[in-house]
């Protein structure tokens, strides 16, 4: 069982709104104050050599992917690190949608495997299910594995679904569940043989074709994920 995190398992507002404008308040201070860190060393050498001369470049640099909600790695690691005191302080609670928590606690309990597969790196997916609104908040203990695109692959590639699951044989790619708002890593999912459904979450963008496709799930919170009459099949 994968997922993807924002429109999947938290709003997408909860990433544009409150993470993105956390790490961009966050990073003139932590410049000023790690720039010459060797720890901060990796953050800042992974970017590309025009960007990493000087804090503003970078900054600004920083400032312009995010604008643009590019998916790169050194960006995605970046912020896993300005993220990570916001986290720890408690300025930054992931809210789950309603269903979620009970659901991979349910999962987890029936033996299924549940892992991560984001755009956002493994540290900052690990503070994100660490740190949620639910009760118990960390719910990073039932996840069996993370993946990005850096120990994976892009997400609109089949072969990074292929590389997730050769990394579990005992895991048959047939028995994968995919689950991701984004119509693009579903086909990907699918065409690496996994099973994969759409899922439709409030403030989510109009998919492809309306939502008619095939395999377009939408949960109810008092249904629950699995029920199939959520699911429109428009075959
Ligand atoms: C899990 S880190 C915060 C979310 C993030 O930065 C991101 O890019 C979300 O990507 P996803 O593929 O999980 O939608």
């Amino acid at each position: 069982m994968g997922s993807r995190t924002e429109g999947t398992v938290c709003p997408i507002s909860f990433v544009k709104d409150v993470l993105f404008p956390y790490a961009l308040r966050v990073l003139p201070e932590t410049l000023e104050a790690q720039w010459d860190n060797s720890d901060f060393a990796k953050y800042k050498d992974a970017y590309p050599p025009e960007y990493s001369t000087s804090k503003d470049e970078l900054a600004a640099h920083t400032r312009d992917l995010m604008d643009k909600d590019v998916k790169i790695a050194y960006l995605k690691s970046l912020q896993g690190y300005l993220w990570k005191e916001g986290y720890a302080a408690g300025h930054l609670k992931a809210p789950l949608f309603p269903d979620v928590a009970d659901k991979l606690h349910t999962w987890h309990q029936n033996g299924f495997k549940i892992m991560i597969y984001s755009s956002g790196s493994v540290p900052a997916q690990k503070l994100l299910f660490k740190h949620t609104n639910a009760d118990p908040s960390d719910l990073s203990p039932i996840i069996s594995d993370w993946f990005d695109t850096v120990n994976a692959g892009l997400k609109t590639e089949a072969k990074s679904y292929q590389t997730i699951a050769e990394s579990h044989p005992e895991v048959p790619v047939g028995e994968w569940l995919f689950l991701s708002d984004n119509a693009k890593e579903v086909d990907a999912a699918i065409a690496a043989g996994m099973q994969s459904m759409v899922v439709q979450r409030p403030g989510n963008p109009e998919l492809p074709h309306g939502g008619k496709r095939e395999r377009t799930f939408k949960p109810t919170f008092e249904d629950g994920w699995m029920d199939k009459s959520n699911m429109e099949d428009t075959k």
